[in-house]
């Protein structure tokens, strides 16, 4: 299967810079999610209607923790963590709804998937920001994973595109961005790097 590539919103921007740079990138990636934890869900909408304004297909737009507005808006999937809706209580209700779980150990990666989970994202794979203070898991631990589970494995944190050959390697089936892409200079130059890098 092609590798999947999925970029995150830094939960930082305003609607109208997600969308314009959503705008510009969205031909270049399989899914954008929409990870915006202190908003509202009449505000997780309005941010996935401006999306759909600016050209996005439905098809590519994921929302972390709330199955609900992923539902509301029929967007592709909804993106769970380890607070959220059990994967296997939201695969039973709404089969059709693309699931992910979010992954930090060989332990959860296990967990999704028995519970129906479509795929995992895995991380921190590399430092980031994002989790400061908090150890990388490295691509060790991601090679463990992807040999233990049959879903696909995505990995996060800190990816960089000359990240990409190791993550391969390490057998994983696509990579999530956040700051790559949302907070760089010129967000589709960098995307492209990415994809320039996944397909070499
Ligand atoms: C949203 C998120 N989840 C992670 C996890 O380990 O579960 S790491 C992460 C942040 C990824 O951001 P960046 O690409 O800027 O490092």
């Amino acid at each position: 299967m092609k590798k999947q590539f999925h970029v995150i919103s830094t939960g930082k921007q305003t609607t109208e810079q997600f969308a314009a740079i959503a705008s510009q990138i969205h031909l270049y990636v399989d899914a954008i999610h929409i990870r915006e934890k202190e908003k509202t869900a009449k505000e997780l909408v309005e941010r996935i209607e401006a999306l759909l304004s600016s050209g996005v297909p439905a098809e590519k737009i994921i929302v972390n923790d709330r199955v609900d507005v992923a539902v509301a808006c029929g967007v592709k999937g909804a993106q769970l963590a380890y607070h959220s809706l059990p994967a296997k209580k939201v695969k039973e209700r709404f089969p059709s709804l693309f699931v992910g779980c979010s992954v930090h150990s060989l332990e959860e990666a296990v967990e999704a998937e028995q519970g129906g989970a479509d795929y995992c994202i895995f991380g921190h794979v590399f430092p980031t920001e994002c989790k400061a203070g908090i150890p990388p898991r490295g691509v060790e631990t991601l090679a463990q994973i992807t040999s233990a589970v049959r879903i696909p494995v995505i990995a996060i944190g800190g990816i960089q595109p000359s990240h990409v050959p190791h993550i391969w390697k390490a057998g994983a089936s696509g990579i999530a961005v956040m700051s790559g892409v949302f907070l760089a200079n010129d967000p589709l130059a960098q995307v492209k790097s990415y994809v320039q890098m996944m397909q070499g």
